[in-house]
């Protein structure tokens, strides 16, 4: 059996912690010989429903499960961190931009880096769920000045998700005979959920599927769900957003396969002319522990301006939160 390693999980006692703390508990997202500690950080006054999820958590008697620790110290919580799941944050409402939310949350994730970069163990992998994910993420990373920033993603694995499936039933087929796609930029409607590369069955997707339902149904489609999520249910995604977290981090730390490529938000290196200071949503791989950004795609002129756009989004929203950049 493998030593136990700790997945610190923030608002743990929220809607996605509930939908999240099972799955990594019994296995899912680092494996079924893995055993877990779980840190479970909460504030003060949630700290009470937290109790309740822990004592569901015993009730399962996962054989994963090693230790539980709930508090509302974000040093103690990330003290010995191996994985970071930065989920506790304020949802928006709807007829609110995930933007909207920076001055409530965007002070969260300053002393939860530096909590990080005090306790957290050196090859840390943090996940940002918290919105919005990717400035938050560059809070948190920019206030961990020990930790290397590659430490440190946005998810976009929940819009790759989404993207994934309304191609697959768009065409009729399984969401396993869909590869290639990606989403680009910021965890906002700026994304560009990108069908170029994508393939359905080894044929390019876009000789399935014509191009005004691309542009003009699957983008928005995608770029919206979340607020179409939050108006059908009066309530923002919770399962959905903590499966596609248990997918980032699994294909993270365990890999990605063969030939398969997975949107993250990464800090941006230069790739596809995008200069660091933002985290920026790519197409990936992973092996070893580690994500490399997938080069050499060919980006068309209608592509270059749906990157520029959402590139400049984030680039306005690091202004709007520069004095919390440490
Ligand atoms: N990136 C994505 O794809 C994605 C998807 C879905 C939701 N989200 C975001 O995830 C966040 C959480 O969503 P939710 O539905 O679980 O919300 P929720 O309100 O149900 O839960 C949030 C929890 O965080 C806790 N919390 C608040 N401040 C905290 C702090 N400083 N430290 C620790 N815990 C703290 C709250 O007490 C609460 O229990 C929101 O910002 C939401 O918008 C992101
Ligand atoms: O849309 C939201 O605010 C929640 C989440 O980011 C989502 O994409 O479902």
């Amino acid at each position: 059996m493998k030593a136990p390693v700790t997945v610190t999980v923030t608002g743990a006692a929220g809607q996605i912690g509930y939908a999240l703390l099972f799955r990594i508990a019994s296995g899912d997202m680092l494996g079924k010989d893995q055993p877990v500690n779980l840190n479970l950080l909460e504030i003060t006054p949630a700290l009470g429903a937290l109790e309740g999820v822990c004592m569901e958590l015993n009730d399962c008697a996962f054989p994963l499960l090693n230790a539980i620790n709930p508090t509302d110290d974000a040093n103690k919580a990330f003290d010995g961190c191996d994985y970071g799941l930065l989920v506790g944050a304020m949802p928006r409402k709807e007829g609110m931009e995930r933007k909207d939310l920076l001055s409530a949350n965007g002070g969260i994730f300053g002393p939860q880096g530096k909590a990080l970069n005090a306790g957290a163990s050196r090859d840390v992998k943090v996940l940002v769920v918290g919105n919005p994910a990717n400035t938050n993420a560059l809070i948190a990373s920019a206030n961990a000045p020990d930790l290397d920033p590659s430490c440190f993603n946005a998810m976009m694995r929940l819009d790759h998700n989404r993207a994934m499936s309304q191609l697959a039933e768009k065409t009729g087929t399984a969401t396993t005979d869909v590869n290639h796609v990606v989403v680009w930029g910021n965890h906002s409607s700026t994304q560009f959920p990108d069908l170029y590369q994508a393939t359905v069955g080894g044929s390019a997707a876009l000789s399935k599927v014509d191009e005004n339902w691309y542009k003009e149904d699957f983008i928005p489609t995608v770029q919206q769900r979340g607020a179409a999520i939050i108006k059908a249910r009066g309530a923002s995604s919770a399962a959905s957003a903590a499966s596609a977290a248990i997918d980032h981090m699994r294909n993270w730390a365990l890999g990605t396969a063969d030939g398969e490529w997975v949107s993250m938000g990464v800090p941006a290196d230069g790739s596809y002319g995008i200069e660091p200071g933002i985290m920026f949503g790519y197409p990936c791989t992973c092996s070893g522990g580690k994500y490399e950004i997938v080069q050499g795609i060919e980006l068309n002129d209608y592509a270059k301006a749906k990157l520029a756009a959402t590139e400049k989004e984030l680039r306005e929203e690091r202004d709007a939160v520069a004095e919390l950049l440490g």
